[in-house]
């Protein structure tokens, strides 16, 4: 059993990498989690944005302890109760409201509000929130982004996500304001649809070595 996150800070440091996950059918989320974690990922985003998802959400929690699968794409306030409902560790959101941040902190879990400006990252720097996932990561300026705020806002630390794969995620893992990247290189649908399970390992284990 993996020790849940109780904090952004512990999700940035789970791992490396944070694999972002669409899931079609939602028997195919327990297998995918078993084998991400064989290969040294126990993190597992599943984003809303399939009728499945919260059923997979429920399975990986319920059936595979040492995974900490949480909820991406949480849009809405009722996404972040749903998703805690489910079963999920942690939620994630392509952006942030105020809405939707009241409505997650009522969950209690850890979360990672998404940003793509410096006032966004200030914002949430002044409600205490030193966590970020910097998204869409690579159409918002990339790693140089990241790179020229490190030194004006040195607490604030970053997942970025979009657009990353296995090449270009050293240049964000470089970063001191960086704790892992997110990505969906890791679980293609074309590897979900076949099963290949193996095939998912083996890109689990490489991306948990970078
Ligand atoms: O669903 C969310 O909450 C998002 O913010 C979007 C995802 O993080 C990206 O779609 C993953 O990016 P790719 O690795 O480019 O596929």
């Amino acid at each position: 059993m993996t020790t849940k996150p109780a904090s952004g800070a512990d999700l940035l440091d789970l791992a490396p990498v944070m694999p972002v996950v669409v899931v079609d059918d939602p028997a195919t989320a327990v297998p995918l989690a078993r084998a991400l974690v064989a290969g040294g990922l126990p993190g597992v985003e599943i984003t809303l944005r399939t009728p499945g998802a919260l059923e997979a959400i429920e399975r990986v929690a319920g059936e595979v302890p040492e995974a900490v699968v949480g909820a991406g794409t949480v849009t809405t306030p009722e996404q972040a109760s749903a998703a805690a409902r489910a079963g999920a560790s942690f939620l994630v959101s392509p952006g942030c409201t105020p809405r939707l941040s009241a409505a997650v902190a009522e969950t209690g879990l850890p979360f990672l509000p998404g940003v793509s400006t410096v006032s966004e990252a200030l914002e949430l720097l002044e409600r205490g929130v030193h966590e970020m996932k910097f998204f869409p990561a690579e159409a918002s300026g990339g790693a140089a982004f990241l790179k020229s705020l490190a030194s004006p806002l040195p607490q604030a630390r970053f997942c970025p996500t979009g657009g990353i794969t296995v090449d270009s995620a050293p240049s964000y893992l470089a970063l001191p304001n960086v704790g892992c990247v997110g990505g969906s290189w890791l679980t293609p649908s074309s590897l979900i649809e076949v099963g290949d399970w193996d095939r998912v390992t083996e890109l689990a284990r490489e991306a948990a070595q970078l």
